[in-house]
């Protein structure tokens, strides 16, 4: 893999230097690192040496930047222009400062000019998919500010890093844009789900799907929220007796999958416990997902290669097994529709069975049963992996400030005591939400938002021409420096507890931790709630840290940002013995969490 001197900057505009001294982009301690290398040419390579390249690469590129390289000089048509005014301004009296005059307005026509070509960042691919994407998109905003074109041979994308504009590609003209490249990757797996569909499908869906997580379900899985973070912390009771660590991203992806499944189709994966088929197939499928929005040649998408390649098999027999297991609980929850004399009604609640599925049938809304298994994966990639993500980033954040955890716990103490947090109850855990939203901040999942222009539009006066890729950097829109004091410090407290949970609203679309606009998140509050809750058992009942031998924790990224060797840490129960005996008997007896299934990839 090359570094990335090939990037080459072809901005003809003086307006575009960069506006601070460009800095890494570093979050409080974490260590970047290469996500698992998508050739497998690279595998072989040992790891030191893979390291040490990484770190030329990145100091290849902050030297590339310090030594001026990317600083963006006028055209040569605005050079002559200045040269030739200088020349005839100098010259004494006569006709020299009538032409001066002449050229100084031709200058300022032609800097107009220059403006109005987007600057262009140009390289090799491979510089860009071999660390997590957003890493060095953020080191070009600093160069080429809050838009600008990175161009891979034929193939080229913009590169949106400001809020107003943010604003105008997912608000504003929303309808202009589709969700391109990300359609077209997602399609194996989600097909017409939500997240992927565009046009009417997506309005069709988006309106069934909507009204389902109403308030009162939203109530309801608060509840199931509280009982499966109960459920979880048999296993770190477990770890703690046994004086073993436990690995934090491991664990929250699996409790996740355990309250994405019961939520959206009544399923008990059970994850946390044990492995079984199913469980290898969701996650065999999600890594798939995540392996083809990064690797670079799609050769999947020619049927033979998709019979041969080995993981291209798996990934085909895990769709199977996915797709088999979808189609029966649709079709036992269409019999309890069928059987049950439960009426529909707003706000309607399955008495049996609270799941988004039950909502969906018992509406009675005709649907093909291809498209509802769309619609159920989709939930389920979408609620599992940003959520677990959330979580893991949040744990990173709070080993780095126990002073933090000490709040949270002190407010759940206050609030909620040894029991499950209500619905009530999550308003007044405000400092433990402030956490989540800092988080989200530093770390939001995912990183980028993909879109497509259906038709041309204007962008910051440059023309975007139909058919154009976006991509919006939420990270780099959450750290930029224009909005936000200190933004590389993980502080809650810049979210006052006094003024209502930040969203893209209040901040005026600098921070997008579920979007904006048309396509915003679907699950905004049942994923914070969840997030909440989760905290404050967890909280409630442990103290952790990172553990002794932990190894430093890296990123990579596929739809969000993974660490790349774990979250390791040391659990251990807060000193009130009556409650954790209390935590025993309400908990089943443990397994210790299956590994395997989790690092397919
Ligand atoms: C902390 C957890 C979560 C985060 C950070 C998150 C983030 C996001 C973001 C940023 C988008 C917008 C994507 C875009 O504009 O391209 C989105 C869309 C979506 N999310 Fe979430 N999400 C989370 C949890 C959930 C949950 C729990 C569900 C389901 C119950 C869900 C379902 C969806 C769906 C269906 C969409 C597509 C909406 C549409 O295009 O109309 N998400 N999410």
């Amino acid at each position: 893999m090359q570094d990335l001197r090939s990037l080459r900057h072809t901005c003809p505009s003086s307006q575009l230097k960069p506006r601070q001294s460009p800095r890494t982009p570093s979050c409080p301690g974490a260590r970047v690192k290469p996500s698992r290398p998508s050739c497998s040419k690279l595998s072989n390579v040992p790891r030191k040496a893979k390291d040490a390249k990484e770190a030329r690469k990145q100091d290849s590129l902050d030297e590339r930047i310090l030594s001026g390289e990317f600083t963006t000089p006028p055209s040569w048509r605005t050079q002559v222009i200045n040269a030739l005014q200088s020349l005839f301004g100098n010259l004494p009296g006569g006709p020299g400062r009538g032409i001066a005059l002449a050229l100084a307005k031709e200058g300022r026509k032609q800097r107009a000019a220059d403006r109005k070509v987007m600057p262009e960042a140009t390289g090799d691919i491979r510089e860009i998919v071999g660390q997590p994407v957003f890493l060095p998109l953020y080191k070009l905003f600093t160069i080429y500010g809050k838009i600008f074109r990175l161009s891979f041979g034929p193939k080229s994308f913009v590169i949106i890093s400001d809020a107003q504009l943010a604003k105008q590609v997912l608000v504003t003209n929303a309808a202009k844009y589709s969700k391109g490249l990300l359609s077209e990757i997602l399609d194996f797996v989600m097909g017409q789900g939500l997240i992927p569909a565009d046009g009417d499908i997506w309005k069709v869906r988006r309106r069934a799907i909507v009204p389902a997580l109403h308030k009162r379900y939203v109530a309801a899985m608060v509840d199931m929220f509280g009982d499966c973070a109960l459920h979880s912390t048999s296993t770190l009771t477990k770890a703690s007796r046994g004086g073993r660590p436990v690995e934090m991203e491991n664990f929250f992806s699996r409790l996740a999958l355990d309250i994405i499944g019961k939520a959206v189709f009544d399923y008990d994966f059970d994850s946390l416990t044990h492995d079984d088929p199913v469980i290898k197939a969701v996650y065999t499928t999600l890594r798939e997902a995540e392996y083809r929005s990064t690797a670079f040649i799609p050769y999947w998408n020619f049927a033979p290669l998709r019979a041969i390649v080995p993981r291209q098999r798996r990934c085909t027999e895990a769709l199977d097994i996915v797709n088999t297991t979808l189609n029966g609980l649709i079709s036992k929850c269409k019999t309890l529709v069928d059987e049950e004399d439960q009426e529909f009604q707003e706000e309607f609640l399955g008495d049996k069975d609270p799941s988004i599925l039950h909502f969906l049938l018992a509406s009675g809304e005709e649907i093909s049963s291809k498209q509802l298994r769309d619609d159920l994966m989709t939930m389920l990639i979408a609620g599992h992996e940003t959520t677990a993500a959330v979580l893991t980033w949040t744990m990173y954040c709070l080993s780095k400030h126990p002073e933090y955890i000490e709040r949270i716990q002190a407010e759940v103490d206050e609030v909620v005591g040894d029991g499950k947090p209500t619905f009530d109850d999550i308003k007044r855990l405000a400092f433990t939400m402030r956490v989540i939203n800092e988080s989200m901040r530093l770390y939001p999942q995912p990183p980028v938002l993909i879109r497509r222009a259906l038709e041309e539009d204007e962008l910051d006066g440059y023309t975007i021409p139909k058919g154009s890729d976006f991509f919006i950097s939420v990270w780099n829109l959450h750290r930029s420096p224009q909005y936000w004091d200190n933004p590389e410090e993980f502080n809650p407290d810049r979210f006052s507890t006094s003024r209502p949970v930040p969203n893209e609203v209040t901040e005026e679309y600098a921070y997008l931790p579920f979007g904006a606009g048309r396509r915003k998140c679907i699950g905004d509050q049942f994923a914070l709630f969840e997030s909440v809750v989760i905290l404050a058992m967890l909280f409630r009942r442990f103290d952790f840290k990172m553990a002794a031998n932990a190894p430093a924790v890296g990123m990579t990224t596929g739809a969000t940002i993974h660490t790349s060797d774990g979250l390791l840490m040391s659990v251990s129960p807060r000193s009130m013995p009556e409650l954790m005996q209390k935590a025993d008997k309400a908990a089943e007896p443990a397994l210790k969490i299956p590994q395997e299934a989790v690092r397919v990839a």
